[in-house]
């Protein structure tokens, strides 16, 4: 379970003029086990910054981030090893091939060569990268890059999963083979946080939305509480009810 408490995040402005950035504004919400939660919002709301303050490589100015109850700031490392990231920035590298990524992220995480054997075998089966799995991930697709992305993420098998726009520059089979993947590790009982500024993509697969707009937290609920909250049937208007304009939710 991951809970984000009040957090504020304000980026210095760059050059002389230029005013201070106020990327996230007191955003608070619980993601729990077994469910997926959908951080929604158009381009630039704040659903990186957010992340990476999950996922320890950011400190908030203000708030606190618990996962599992434990409190990112005390102890970041203990909290590294039950997270698996998917970054914005999916950093492969290059010159080793896709068995090779994953690899090297199960040895960090203190697995033994048996256990990362069988773990990429089920991986790579699960997310259909058998094909180009001893490949080198030069030249490899965003699609192929994504997947690798995802495995190395996950090799470890950890309790909770952090997945920054993961369908991004997917095309439908692969998007259709990942949500099914991740309802797989819902099923599992994980806790799965995605962002995403598509709002058919969010619908399509969460348990609860966190719309965010500007920073802020507009709403948060089930789709059901959603329409409710906003008093429209359809989610799409409801989605723009909340938050205010139409603006990036489209895909
Ligand atoms: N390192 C940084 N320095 C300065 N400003 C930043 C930095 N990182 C983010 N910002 C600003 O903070 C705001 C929120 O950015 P963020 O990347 O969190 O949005 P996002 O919701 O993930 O957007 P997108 O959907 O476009 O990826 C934006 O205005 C962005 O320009």
């Amino acid at each position: 379970m991951i809970t984000a408490e009040t957090l504020h995040k304000t980026f210095a402005g760059k050059g002389k003029k230029d005013a201070p950035v106020v990327a996230v504004n007191s955003v608070g919400f619980t993601a729990r086990d077994g469910e997926i939660t959908g951080l929604l919002g158009p381009n630039g709301a704040g659903k990186t910054t957010t992340m990476r303050m999950l996922y320890t490589l950011m400190q908030p100015d203000q708030g606190r981030v618990l996962v599992d109850g434990v409190n990112v700031a005390d102890d970041p490392v203990s909290v590294r090893r039950s997270i698996g990231v998917l970054p914005d920035a999916r950093g492969i590298y290059k010159r080793l091939t896709a068995r090779e990524n994953i690899r090297y992220f199960g040895e960090l995480n203190g697995m033994s060569a048996a256990q990362i054997d069988a773990r990429i075998a089920e991986l790579a089966k699960s997310l259909q990268m058998e094909d180009f799995l001893d490949r080198q991930t030069e030249g490899f697709s965003q699609g192929q890059r994504t997947k690798t992305a995802i495995a190395r993420a996950l090799v470890h098998s950890p309790k909770n999963v952090i997945l920054d726009e993961p369908t991004n520059g997917l095309d439908v089979m692969t998007t259709r083979g990942l949500r099914e993947f991740l309802r797989q590790l819902k099923q599992e009982g994980h806790c799965v946080i995605f962002s995403s500024h598509i709002m058919q993509e969010v619908s399509a697969l969460c348990d609860r939305i966190v719309i965010i707009a500007q920073g802020r937290v507009m709403a948060e609920g089930t789709p059901d509480e959603l329409r409710e909250k906003a008093g429209e049937q359809n989610l799409e208007d409801a989605f723009v009810r909340l938050i205010g304009t139409e603006e990036g939710l489209h895909a």
